[in-house]
């Protein structure tokens, strides 16, 4: 028997009264693959984030994470699960330094881990972890600066730490270059390839910039309408009539 996709929507549904802003979305993620997921504003893109990571509860359907229903649970459960989302910087402590906010969620990820030891590791030992990880987002100079204190560009790349220290299964990022300069975007693009390339790691990713999606995506998820209208590999996607017409907004050719 193949092994559980690591994350799958069966089904997933969400109406907000009469409006269906999720309809019906079936899909599986397999490791090591990155999803760009696209669409028109409002076709339901951040909704279906919202549904999968717990911050929504679903009007029909489930969410599972290696074959188990996690649908009923809260997000922090299903953090704890390995559903990994890109931390707003409101989840950040802001007196602490960025090296202070990534050891405590290495700190997190140790007290949900299922070693008991674990939760024992020494301060010094969680500390050097955090370290390598600020290494990894190339913010080790900016170890000892408050977030605040960042440039826009260098609190993304801690927003990335903090789930990095998280060690998720599944790595979930909501636009993950907005409101970033040219010079920024390039850091953190390559932070999001580097954790597809590592391990088996499953990346979900909602992305506006085609060229972004082009360069990182493994397969493209077309939603429209809340609706999933195309699924597959990029270059098929994007050519897809169906793509042509209802996200870039051009007339479908007849030929
Ligand atoms: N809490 C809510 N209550 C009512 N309607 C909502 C709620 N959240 C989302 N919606 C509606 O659901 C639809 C989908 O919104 P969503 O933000 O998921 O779209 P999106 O694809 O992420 O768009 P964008 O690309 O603009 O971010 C929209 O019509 C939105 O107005």
């Amino acid at each position: 028997m193949l092994p559980a996709p690591a994350l799958e929507t069966r089904g997933l549904t969400v109406r907000f009264g009469g409006h269906v802003a999720v309809n019906d979305v079936s899909c599986r993620f397999t490791s090591g693959t990155l999803t760009a997921i696209v669409g028109p504003n409002g076709a339901g893109k951040t909704t279906y984030f919202n549904l999968i990571s717990g911050q929504l509860r679903a009007s029909a359907g489930q969410v599972l994470v290696e074959g188990a229903d996690v649908t009923n649970l809260a997000p922090s459960a299903r953090a704890k699960r390995g559903l990994g989302r890109a931390f707003q910087l409101t989840n950040l402590f802001p007196h602490l330094t960025a090296l202070e906010n990534v050891r405590l969620a290495v700190q997190s990820r140790a007290e949900a881990g299922w070693s008991f030891l674990s939760i024992w590791n020494s301060r010094r030992d969680l500390i050097e972890k955090a370290e390598a990880v600020l290494e990894r987002v190339r913010l080790e100079d900016q170890r000892n600066v408050p977030p605040s204190a960042l440039s826009h560009g260098d609190q993304r790349k801690l927003e990335v730490a903090l789930l990095i220290a998280m060690e998720p299964k599944v790595f979930m990022f909501d636009e993950p270059t907005a409101g970033m300069s040219v010079d920024e975007m390039p850091t953190v693009l390559e932070l999001i390839h580097d954790i597809k390339q590592r391990g088996d790691a499953t990346v979900l990713l909602v992305e506006h910039k085609m060229d972004v999606v082009r360069s990182l995506a493994d397969r493209i998820v077309v939603l429209h309408n809340g609706t999933l209208v195309a699924d597959g590999e990029p270059a098929t996607v994007i050519a897809s009539p169906v793509v042509q017409e209802a996200y870039l907004g051009l007339e479908a050719s007849d030929g």
